[in-house]
């Protein structure tokens, strides 16, 4: 195109502003000569990553995006260290710091954001400090070392990750917030509601609805002084609270400022041949701070720089995902309620998950989800494509049953175009992902090497993955696993074999020893690990409390207002006066605000106060009903022979013996049984786990019903006579489910996966169910009672109380669980 190059100057060596100079070299190459200065000492580097970082498992050196090398080979100045001072957009020239002057015929501006520093007493004291750049990080991993206690002031997204990376770096935290919910600007209260429980189960504490007035201490940081008098004590403090655009040369240069400094749809400031992208850029009044937009900015400036017609920047939806480890949080687009707006919720206490979408008319513009963000890409293209989604809401909120290929998420992946971004970190397209495995990239690792896919924050993987089955085909050089989750690409099967093979005997051992990518796991593999590795190794393993969901950690299901249930055991649903006398006294006693029969038979008391728990059991005195686990959790029996005139056996009797036989039994995910005493089935025992129906000499044995939210017929599995006969065949069903399910797979969904005939045969012989038998028998003899062991560990009960009669110092430990 352009004979002669034109002098193409960028100020600012960060993530917008040489993503930017990238397309230009492929979209114009030769067409410019270019300068870069940065005022880090460093080449190009993801400044997102700077949060694994802090948290271990990624070495600096793995975040450079360029090395000093890809300047030299692409012709480009790079003037490190060294911060523009000043421009002349006269005589268009820039100079730096150190003296350097440079001529532009093109200036880019791309200096990016500050961090807020609160201008409050004692903010320049030493261990204060922003989170931003290497050198932060360098200096919280280095105070880490020193000190141990931390304070973070702001619980948006990076002070939550900053808070996170020093629990890792073995620090006491405390987040100190403003707002009475954590993530305000990205997540409902609900939302909110459970990402700070679950943040608190991995050990952060949380000050909420609290304004810092003084940073306290002399020539170092001590602590911190609130507004309404109270003292927190912590040697580093992490200011969190924001960012500002970063706008003082472009203002000390006469460009127009407002925020940030104000560009058109092709990213032109005020002043001719001088550009802004990224986070110091302000277009139609909104400076970003998030790298998908800055990314779209820069594409488009690229274009224009190249001469290539584009339309222009128009603007970005965002979205965003919580880099934790073990938390699963996405938000997209407008996701509080308005008055012209309508909320579909989906809440799902026992697995931790929230599902929000927000409609306007037949458009969606914005959704939240927790524990189970896999929908993410697939909503938030919907939410920017503005489509009508009429008569989808509910699949949209639910995602789609399994087996259903024409929504799956793989037939999702299909359907986007080619302009899609699969992975907003690097703002890669699907269609850049297609060319990759076109020209030969057969694996995760290749595409992420070629495209940069997937090499950042890794929530894009599964997309990744997925794309890769439908257009690797035949052409790919090695086959496509479907890891457990993005953290390794073994499935089950390949880790239970390499736990039994190499004798591990821990999540952790698994993870280091296996290379999952995540050092940590996350929220799916570590549940996962812990169950199979507690299924395999019954009398040496010690079950991982931290590596299970809020409700199993505390033995009882979390409602919405935070507060819990309890339900007792009633075997077989058959209680007692003086049982009932018990649970009415304690409900009395504990003001708890309703007590409710549950589908199961069992009694419920709801709302009651986390630290009443261990009080509450301890005064029922009854065990354990393992209503919040994946777990056995009911035998529902009908009345049956011994009242009721059609009954042709004792139902109550059976289901009572099957219960105390398999109660405290760890499954793959729950488990429900029942017993009617005749074909009639008072007690629906064919949409349970297991059910047993009386029949005129004997029982009939069904497996795999479910009566949730995808309702399942059980099939038969085998007609018994004898209630011995009963025991011995539930006992090996339920050990073969153990052994062969994946975590967190219902009966309903294993029993199609792998079919009902496979059971059967392997149920076949006696030899075959007594081993099974006597597997679960090992087990069961391991369990004892959660409720108890809490009761009589006063260690354990001190998970239960106020964090002020927890913690040390002024009421703020850290509580770790
Ligand atoms: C810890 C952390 C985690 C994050 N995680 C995410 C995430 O998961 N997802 C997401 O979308 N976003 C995330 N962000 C935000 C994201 O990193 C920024 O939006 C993005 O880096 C902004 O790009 P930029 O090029 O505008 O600014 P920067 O990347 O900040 O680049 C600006 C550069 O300009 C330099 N500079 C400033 N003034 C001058 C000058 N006068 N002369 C020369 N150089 C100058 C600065 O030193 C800096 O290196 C995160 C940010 C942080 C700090
Ligand atoms: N995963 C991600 O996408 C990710 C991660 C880290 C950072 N970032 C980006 O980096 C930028 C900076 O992040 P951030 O979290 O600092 O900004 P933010 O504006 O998103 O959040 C700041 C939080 O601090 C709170 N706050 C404000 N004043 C306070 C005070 N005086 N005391 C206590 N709390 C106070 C606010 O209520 C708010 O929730 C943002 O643009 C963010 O999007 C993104
Ligand atoms: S299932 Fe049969 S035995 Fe049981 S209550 Fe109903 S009618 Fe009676
Ligand atoms: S979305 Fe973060 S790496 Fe792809």
């Amino acid at each position: 195109m352009m004979n002669k190059p034109e002098k193409l100057v960028l100020v600012g060596n960060g993530m917008a502003g040489v993503r930017t100079i990238e397309h230009v070299l492929k979209l114009a190459p030769g067409a410019y000569d270019m300068t870069v200065f940065g005022a880090e000492p460093h080449p190009n580097y993801n400044r997102i990553m700077l949060s694994k970082v802090l948290a271990g498992g990624t070495d600096m050196k793995d975040i450079i995006i360029n090395d000093r090398d890809w300047y030299a080979e692409n012709g480009i100045r790079l003037f490190t260290g060294d911060a523009v001072a000043s421009i002349d957009t006269v005589h268009r020239k820039v100079v730096s710091a150190s003296g350097v002057v440079s001529d532009y015929d093109k200036l880019i501006i791309a200096t990016g954001s500050n961090p807020f520093m609160l201008p409050l007493p004692g903010v320049r004291k030493e261990g204060v400090i922003g989170f931003r750049d290497i050198h932060d990080c360098e200096m919280m991993i280095e105070a880490s070392k020193k000190y141990k206690k931390a304070a973070v002031i702001g619980g948006g997204l990076l002070g939550l990750e900053a808070a996170r990376g020093l629990l890792n770096l073995g620090m006491d935290v405390t987040v100190v917030h403003l707002n009475k919910y954590l993530m305000e600007r990205q997540l409902d209260p609900p939302a909110s509601e459970m990402l700070q429980r679950e943040l608190e189960a991995q050990g952060m504490s949380f000050l909420l609805e609290k304004q810092t007035a003084a940073i306290t201490g002399k020539r170092r940081a001590d602590g911190l002084e609130f507004s309404d008098g109270s003292r927190l004590q912590a040697d580093l403090i992490v200011m969190a609270v924001g960012i500002l655009p970063n706008v003082e040369l472009a203002k000390s240069a006469g460009l127009q400022v407002n925020r940030g400094i104000v560009v058109n749809d092709f990213l032109e400031t005020s002043v001719p041949g001088i550009y802004a992208v990224g986070e110091c850029a302000e277009h139609r009044g909104i400076a970003y701070g998030l790298v998908a937009p800055l990314y779209e900015q820069g594409a488009v400036l690229a274009k224009h720089l190249a001469g290539v017609e584009t339309s222009g920047y128009a603007g970005s939806v965002t979205s965003t995902k919580l880099k934790v480890s073990g938390v699963d949080v996405f938000s997209a687009g407008m996701f509080n309620d308005a008055p012209d707006t309508r909320s579909l919720r989906y809440q799902d206490d026992i697995e931790g998950v929230y599902k929000k979408i927000v409609m306007k008319g037949e458009r969606m513009i914005g959704a939240v989800l927790f524990g189970d963000t896999s929908d993410g890409t697939s909503l938030f293209s919907l939410i920017k494509s503005g489509e009508s989604v009429t008569g989808r809401e509910k699949e949209l909120l639910l995602g789609y049953p399994a087996g259903q290929t024409s929504a799956s998420p793989l037939a999702r992946l299909e359907a986007y175009s080619v302009d899609e971004i699969i992975c907003g970190c690097n703002g890669v397209t699907k269609g850049r992902i297609m060319e990759a495995i076109a020209d030969g990239c057969s694996t995760v690792g290749k595409i992420k090497a070629c495209t940069k896919a997937s090499g950042s924050c890794g929530g894009c993987r599964p997309e990744v993955e997925g794309l890769l089955s439908i257009y690797g085909g035949e052409g790919a050089g090695e086959p496509v696993k479907e890891g457990i989750c993005g953290c390794t690409t073994m499935d089950r099967d390949e880790i239970i074999e390499k736990i039994k093979e190499m004798h591990l005997v821990s999540v952790k051992e698994v993870m280091n020893v296996l290379g999952w990518n995540e050092p940590e796991g996350c929220s799916k593999c570590r549940p996962a690990l812990n169950y199979y590795l507690g299924m395999l190794w019954p009398s040496e393993y010690k079950d991982e409390k931290e590596s299970r969901f809020t409700n199993e950690r505390f033995h009882a299901n979390i409602q919405k207002d935070g507060t819990y249930s309890v339900v007792p055991r009633v075997y077989g649903g058959v209680t007692s006066p003086a049982d009932l006398k018990r649970i009415a006294a304690v409900a009395e006693k504990y003001d708890v605000p309703m007590v409710k029969f549950t589908g199961g038979q069992r009694l419920d008391l709801l709302g009651v106060k986390k630290e009443d728990l261990p009080k509450i059991w301890e005064e029922l005195d009854m065990p354990s009903g393992h209503a919040y686990g994946k777990a056995l959790r009911t035998v529902k029996t009908c009345v049956g022979s011994t009242f009721c005139r059609f009954g042709t056996q004792d139902s109550i009797g059976m289901g009572i013996q099957m219960e105390k036989a398999f109660e405290r039994l760890n499954t793959p995910a729950k488990v429900k049984l029942a017993v009617s005493g005749c074909p009639r089935n008072c007690a629906e025992a064919t949409i349970k786990d297991l059910g047993v129906v009386a029949i005129d000499g004997g029982w009939e044995i069904y497996v795999g019903g479910n009566g949730g939210v995808k309702v399942r017929e059980s099939e038969l599995l085998c007609t018994v006579k004898t209630e011995e006969d009963v025991m011995e065949w539930t006992g090996a069903y339920l050990q073969y489910y153990r052994e062969t399910a994946n975590w967190n797979e219902r009966t309903s969904v294993w029993i199609e996966r792998i079919d009902l005939d496979e059971v059967k045969a392997a149920l076949e012989s006696r030899e075959e169910r007594l081993a099974l038998v006597s597997r679960i028998e090992e087990t069961l003899s391991y369990t004892t009672d959660p409720w108890k062991e809490i009761i009589d560990n006063p260690e354990l009960r001190k998970n239960f109380m106020p964090l002020a009669e927890a913690g040390t110092g002024e009421g703020l430990g850290a509580r770790r669980s």
